[in-house]
């Protein structure tokens, strides 16, 4: 999608409270508590009712998220995006979906986490044995999703550093855990801030306020490092990064891998794929077809019919090598154009 959605949290006045106990109501990342809001409520929450039952074979690792035939269309257009999509991810596992641009990548990762600019219109999402659909952005967050921005957005009067601790203590609260005073956190912080080589100046900064492109993207994964997650949702995070910022940051998702949690990468790019190895490789692609309704040719030669288009859906689960296939004969070896 186009690198200037807005930011889903835009309906929250900031505020520029340091505060380690009571929460600020504005964060562009839903470890905090925010303050509910109906835009956030998702009218067919209560009537979708989720059939999906989550089994798992003894020994076999557990389903973390599990969709079934999700559609989705735009909040304010209604139109439609996400046209039926099936995913399971179990504990451990690191997903790409690959697909051509527009194909709805972003959309789905987006509608995950509950972004307010789409509503769910059919099927089921499952997190954890827990239906995303009753859960607020937040919530969501706190049950362990965390989601990288293909463009992350500023938080103007917030420093980085008290965003993290916020977000951080959020989590503490949700865990029943005491809360960390900003030395003590400050001592959680640094060996992260290390291991994204970030240079600690960025800490001061207000959350991504005249970072550059591949700044932006290291302090997303500062904030996966210092918060952690189950289900890491890494939208286009290899876009915008030079070389060296590339490898940094593919060492660091690779260094949160545990038999545990799973990564989701979005990515158009092969390369990613080869330092951080998915289990399974997923193409959205827009399908178009033809569909000739008259074997009489109209005027300019050409069959008489209706082109459909059949987005917004995975049509291919395979392993790497059809990443290897995308990367040699393009998207035209999966689509019918
Ligand atoms: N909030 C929105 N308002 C209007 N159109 C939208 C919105 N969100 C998504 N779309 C449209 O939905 C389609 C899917 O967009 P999406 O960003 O999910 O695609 P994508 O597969 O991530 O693309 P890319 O690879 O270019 O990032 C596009 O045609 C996009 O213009």
């Amino acid at each position: 999608m186009a690198s200037s959605f807005p930011n889903p949290f835009s309906s929250f006045a900031p505020t520029t409270s340091t505060s380690t106990s009571t929460p600020s109501p504005i964060s562009l990342h839903p470890s905090l508590r925010l303050s509910p809001s109906p835009r956030f409520r998702n009218p067919r929450r209560q009537s979708l009712t989720v059939k999906a039952s989550l089994t798992t074979t003894p020994g076999s690792p557990n389903v973390l998220l599990q969709v079934k035939n999700l559609t989705a269309v735009i909040a304010e257009s209604k139109q439609e995006i996400l046209k039926g999509i099936d995913l399971v991810v179990h504990e451990g596992e690191v997903h790409a979906i690959m697909g051509k641009n527009g194909s709805g990548k972003s959309t789905f990762s987006k509608v995950l986490v509950g972004h307010p600019d789409y509503e769910v219109t059919g099927g089921s999402m499952m997190f954890k044995g827990e239906n995303l659909l009753d859960m607020e952005p937040d919530e969501r967050s706190l049950a362990g999703m965390f989601m990288t921005f293909q463009a992350p957005v500023e938080i103007p009067g917030v420093s980085n550093i008290d965003f993290l601790h916020m977000a951080w203590n959020a989590r503490r609260r949700k865990q029943g855990l005491p809360e960390l005073g900003p030395i003590e956190f400050y001592s959680i912080l640094y060996p992260k801030l290390e291991s994204v080589k970030m240079d600690a100046t960025f800490l001061n900064r207000n959350v991504n306020e005249g970072f550059s492109g591949g700044e932006r993207k290291r302090n997303e994964i500062l904030q996966l490092a210092v918060l952690g997650a189950d289900l890491a949702i890494l939208d286009e995070i290899d876009s915008g990064l030079d070389v060296d910022a590339f490898q940094d940051v593919a060492k660091a998702i690779n260094a949160l891998l545990t038999p545990n949690n799973s990564v989701l990468l979005v990515t158009h790019y092969r390369r990613l794929l080869d330092f951080i190895k998915p289990m399974y490789v997923h193409v959205m692609v827009r399908i178009i077809r033809f569909y000739a309704f008259s074997r009489i040719k109209n005027p300019t030669g050409r069959l008489n019919g209706n082109m459909a288009s059949e987005d917004g859906k995975i049509v291919k689960t395979g392993d790497i090598s059809i990443a290897d296939q995308l990367e040699k004969e393009g998207y035209k070896a999966i689509s019918v154009v």
